[in-house]
Parts: C-alpha cells; structure tokens; sequence
C-alpha cells in the first residue's frame, strides 16, 4: 500500500478525503488557451483588439476565443484570489485545476492562492491535445510518458516540488492523433501503477469518448477512476448518452456557464443552455446515474470571470443548485454530484 493510498492529493500536500467538501472537478485557474485562438468573424477585429468594455460583454461571451487578452486567465491572480474567497463563501471547498502541459500549467501560482485562500487546490499531470505536443513530446515513447507522469504525481511537476492529484486533463482530438494515443496509453500505465484519479478532454464527436475508454482500458486503465469530461457539447442522444454510461466512466457536465450560438471548434454542435444541462442531469440520476455524475464550469477565459461580467466559479453552487432541485434532482442527490462522487474519484486506491 503507498503512502497515497486512502488520501487525496493537493498542491499543499495530502489531505484526508472527508476534507474536500463541495468540489467542482473541472476548472482552470492559472492557464493560456492561446492554442485556441480562433479570427473574430469579418468586421468584428475591432472590437477583439479592445474588448473589455461594458458594451463588448455580450460580443465577447459569443466570441471567447476571438480575443486572444482573453486568453491570458495566468494575468488575473488578484482576481482569481476573489473568485476563490467568494467560492469559499458560498460553500465550495475543493477545485480541480485541470491544466496540463501544453496550456501553461503555473503550480507555484496554485500553491499560493490555495494557501491564501483556503480552497484545496489539486493540480493536473500529463499533456493536453496535440497541437500542444511539442517535438520532444511527440518523440517520446509510452514508457518515457509514463514515467514522466507518474513522476508529477510521485515527486512534483515543471521543475517544483509541488505534486499533482490527478492525471489530466489528457487532451484528445477527433480523430485521436498518434500522438495523443500514446498519452493515453501512458496515461492508462501511470493510473495502473499509481491508482490515481484520471480526467480526459474528448475530441468533440459523439464516437470520441467510447474511444478513449476503449484505448486506456486496452492499456489497463480503471475506468471506473477517469472522469470523461465536456459531455455537455459532446453527445446529445440520449440513446448513446446511455449507452456511453455504460462503460463505467464518471460523466462530466462541465461548461455550466458557457452558453453561445456559434461554437468556433465544432459549427455542428449547438451549445446546450444551463438549463438544458440541468434536464439532462435529471435524465441521468432518473436512469439511475446519481453515483457517476460530475459538474463544473471550466472556466478557461476571462470573460467568465465576475471581474468582468461573467458567472465565476460559484455560478453552480449559487444558481444551478436551486434549479436542479426544482427540477426533480432532490438534495442528497445534489450532495453525492457535489461531494460523494468527486471525493470517491478523488482518493488513491
Ligand atoms: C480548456 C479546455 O480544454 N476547455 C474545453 C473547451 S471545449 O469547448 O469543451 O472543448
């Protein structure tokens, strides 16, 4: 048995699992999406160049990516301590900060605003999607990936002492790269040896998360421990909503917050509404899912944060809570997506 067994890890160290209280799973606190960029539509440039102005919001929650000071969450560490002391007060305990190598993960940065906050922070080992893979990652082999994301578990990450929680989020495109295939194996190798917790991004095709389960459990993973995250853009039928369930992954609903007309990645998909997401959670504890749900809002740009007219990482605990128990989800329901499931997710075998 290692010392990890039984615990949960943060960026200030091991904590007993019962700790965690509410936890949102999925979150970004410290990172650059700049690898996301995506031009404004013709005649907007403009308005991308100065964005931040009252004016601007409404542009700017339809076109996040098209601003790239937008991209930049790292440049607002005052305004990420107000966000956590608020989360705090509304009840959070726990954040997930999914960021990974490829998207400027900045651990010394998580180990401060925990400690100033309170909040337990537990950081993300391993590598996002493949256009963030750089040449000596990509020449890598399984067992040189392995080792390195078993050593930001084991010993610390990006030259730190500072240990990650969780593997992921392992980012994954549609269709899954070489690339991307071998994180996943690594993933599934690392997770075998350590019985961590691991967390995937899905490429954005309703066949894309049934394919990483299938690969990291060819690879030995436990998928009853991997969260697949972004379900909320990813499958919509509830037919193969169902029958992804059935694999035996924690099912993320994760973008609460995001509501926008023309999703940039993906023109076929139409972002659901919040309350569309709540329907869906209710569809799913109602087909008797309550133990495997997560939820969370992935904030990754700045206009989401209150600082700048956006929902902050309490929008969950503040409005979406009272709509889903109005929505048949009933409150020791809400507890287990908040507080049972993540904490069960959480803790190292
Ligand atoms: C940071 C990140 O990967 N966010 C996911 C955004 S997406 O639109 O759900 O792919």
């Amino acid at each position: 048995m290692s010392a990890l067994s039984g615990k949960v890890q943060t960026v200030l160290g091991l904590v007993d699992p019962d700790q965690l209280g509410r936890t949102m799973t999925h979150e970004h606190l410290v990172m650059g999406f700049e690898c996301s960029y995506t031009p404004p539509p013709p005649g907007d440039e403009a308005v991308a160049e100065n964005p931040f102005q009252m004016q601007h919001m409404h542009w700017l929650r339809q076109n996040p990516y098209s601003c790239r000071e937008n991209l930049f969450l790292s440049q607002e560490l005052s305004a990420l301590r107000d966000e956590l002391l608020a989360y705090r007060k509304a009840g959070g305990g726990t954040i997930v900060e999914n960021t990974t190598t490829g998207i400027d993960r900045d651990l010394p940065a998580l180990r401060q605003l925990a400690k100033e906050t309170g909040v337990h922070i537990i950081a993300g080992a391993g590598y996002y999607i493949d256009s963030t893979h750089t040449e000596a990652t990509r020449k890598m082999s399984v067992e040189k990936l392995t080792d390195s994301i078993v050593s930001e578990v084991l010993h610390g990450a990006d030259g730190t002492d500072i240990r990650c929680g969780v593997i992921g989020e392992i980012g994954t495109c549609w269709p899954i790269t070489e690339s991307e295939k071998k994180v996943l194996r690594a993933t599934a190798n690392a997770q075998a040896q350590l019985g961590c917790p691991v967390i995937i991004h899905p490429g954005r095709d309703p066949a894309a998360p049934a394919e990483v389960v299938r690969i990291l459990q060819e690879s030995g993973g436990d998928i009853n421990k991997t969260v697949m995250s972004h379900l909320d853009r990813t499958i919509f039928d509830e037919g193969e909503l169902l029958e992804f369930a059935n694999m035996g992954s924690y099912l993320e609903y994760d973008l609460f917050g995001t509501e926008m007309l023309n999703y940039p990645f993906n023109l076929k998909v139409d972002m659901p509404s919040d309350s569309q997401r709540v329907k869906t959670l209710a569809f799913l504890v109602k087909e008797g899912y309550e133990d495997k749900i997560l939820v969370a809002h992935d904030i990754h740009t700045k206009n989401r944060l209150t600082k700048f007219g956006g929902h902050g990482y309490s929008h969950i605990l503040k409005n979406i809570v009272p709509k889903m128990l109005t929505r048949g989800i009933a409150q020791h329901q809400v507890d287990k997506i908040l507080i049972d499931n993540p904490k069960r997710w959480l803790t190292f075998k």
